[in-house]
């Protein structure tokens, strides 16, 4: 099984349940289409990325793909390029509640890749009133850079920022574990 995916936190949480995988990032455009709604960019990105590597992997081979975005009032925050983006973002989040889609898509590899399953799973995450000196302290930890929405519920953030979720914690991690494992259990038990 190949995760298409650079993502530490992905890569540790297939294999803390349990699976053997192997890694190769895709490199893709991550730009959203003109008035594309926001699950549909996260659901495509997810399978571009599987696709892509499905494509030079070998025959039968189980490929994974996944995309993370936070959405705000039907409006996407991705990873913010600087500390002033940064800011942007976790003020626009203060005390208010958002969503975050994880899109995962499942591919088989070969000269005839195609996907085998896909599904988009969605939390919801409410946020206390930051201050701005509360925001540029979290900011300082380095921790916003490479995380959608500029925040990581599994690090400072969940203790920091994070007022109460509705959904699956892992979903806004990046891989919603407990779902993904029971469709590969699924599609093992069928090849
Ligand atoms: C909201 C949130 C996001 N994130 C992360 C999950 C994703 O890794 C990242 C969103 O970027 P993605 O583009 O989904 O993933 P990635 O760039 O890390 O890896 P790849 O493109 O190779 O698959 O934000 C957290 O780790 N914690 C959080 O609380």
């Amino acid at each position: 099984m190949i995760l298409a995916s650079q993502s530490p936190r992905r890569i540790e949480l297939l294999r803390e349940a349990g699976f053997d995988i192997a890694i190769q990032p895709a490199c893709i455009d991550e730009a959203a289409h003109e008035g594309e709604a926001p699950l549909d960019l996260v659901a495509r990105l997810a399978s571009t990325k599987a696709l892509t590597v499905a494509a030079s992997a070998p025959e039968h081979e189980l490929i994974i793909g996944a995309d993370t975005i936070v959405i705000l009032n039907q409006k996407i925050l991705g990873k913010p390029q600087d500390n002033a983006q940064a800011h942007e973002m976790l003020r626009a989040l203060s005390g208010k509640t958002h969503l975050v889609a994880t899109a995962v898509c499942i591919a088989a590899g070969g000269r005839l890749a195609h996907v085998l399953d896909a599904f988009v799973d969605v939390c919801e995450v409410e946020f206390w009133e930051l201050s701005d000196t509360e925001i540029d302290t979290y900011i300082a930890s380095g921790e916003p850079m490479d995380k959608a929405g500029a925040y990581g519920i599994q690090g400072i953030g969940g203790r920091k920022l994070v007022k109460g979720i509705h959904g699956d914690f892992y979903t806004v991690v990046g891989l919603p574990i407990a779902r993904l494992a029971r469709v590969l259990t699924r599609l093992n038990s069928h090849t």
